[in-house]
């Protein structure tokens, strides 16, 4: 079969007047299969947002070409469904007609079956009570329920979502991990999920990609074989702390001396909030990866 994504020695470099130019991409070669979920995680500023914006169509690479469904990305479409960090709501609608808005953007009568599909989808991620709500009458992670809604509602085959869940709370982050796992569980996307959280990729992916610092490129592909369901019980399996112990290696070098396994270790024991921490933190900067990014 042939995949639904692929990068095919795909670079991009940002230019501008003024300022030297930006090469944020440098020969990233990847592949996805259909309703592959696919993890992305890498240092800061290596070019991950830019390789979302280039699945996209915002963005056309400098080098190289993105293809979806075998044929090259040029512009935004409607197979792709986008969920950013913050959800950008429209403060005047209410939930429902945010989660229509992507119709009317396009020019088209909102009818009776669309109204009732996103009903389903606010359902889905148990907001079905808040329809008529306004966005500020909504806590963040509610706000982004309706985000992931929006984003489902023309049924797209792919779903991208750059660092969805950063703005909440540790235990409502993984609240919505596990949900978007069971929604697209009910159904199936390939999804390209961006995250600064190692143990969020390793907890909600089949696969994670690892960039190297910028100009990125991808340095590994990790199978994630761990079993689903994924559940809370999932982190406590070795193979999580395995994986996990492997990401962190490529991004922030082998443990210095002292740093060894408690360090490491902690890293799983709250793993949304410990690994964000762990990952954003400018602790590592010791390792000789980030020496290499700054
Ligand atoms: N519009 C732009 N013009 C110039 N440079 C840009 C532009 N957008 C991004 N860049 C640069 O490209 C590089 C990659 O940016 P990008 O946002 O893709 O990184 P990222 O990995 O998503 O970062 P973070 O993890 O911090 O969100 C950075 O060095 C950034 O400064």
């Amino acid at each position: 079969m042939k995949p639904h994504v692929e990068f095919i020695e795909v670079g991009h470099c940002y230019r501008s007047r003024r300022k030297a130019p930006v090469q944020s991409l440098l020969g990233v070669n990847l592949s996805i299969a259909r309703h592959e979920f696919v993890a992305v995680v890498g240092p800061s500023g290596c070019g991950k947002s830019t390789l979302l914006r280039l699945l996209s169509g915002l963005t056309r690479p400098t080098q190289g070409e993105v293809r979806m469904f075998g044929h090259p990305v040029r512009e935004p479409g409607g197979e792709v469904g986008i969920v950013f960090q913050k959800p950008t709501l429209l403060p005047w609608l209410n939930v429902l007609d945010n989660v229509l808005f992507p119709l009317r953007h396009q020019g088209r009568v909102v009818g009776r079956q669309d109204r009732t599909r996103a009903r389903e989808l606010l359902d889905t991620v148990g907001l079905g009570d808040f329809i008529a709500s306004r966005p500020d009458e909504l806590s963040g992670g509610m706000q982004q329920r309706v985000g992931i809604a929006r984003a489902l509602l023309l049924d797209p085959e792919v779903l991208i979502m750059d660092e969805p869940f950063s703005a909440l709370d540790a235990l409502s982050r993984e609240q919505m991990g596990f949900e978007l796992l069971r929604i697209w569980g009910e159904r199936p996307k390939t999804v390209l999920f961006i995250t600064h959280s190692i143990s969020e990729a390793v907890l909600l992916a089949d696969r994670v990609l690892v960039m190297s610092p910028r100009p990125a490129s991808i340095v590994d592909s990790l199978d994630i074989d761990l079993p689903r369901p994924r559940t809370p019980a999932t982190i406590d399996l070795p193979a999580f702390n395995v994986h996990t112990q492997r990401i962190r290696r490529h991004i922030f070098g082998p443990p210095g001396p002292g740093e060894s396994n408690v360090t490491a270790g902690a890293l799983t024991e709250s793993p949304l909030a410990n690994t964000r921490q762990a990952a954003d933190s400018p602790r590592p900067a010791t390792h000789q990866a980030i020496r290499h990014a700054s």
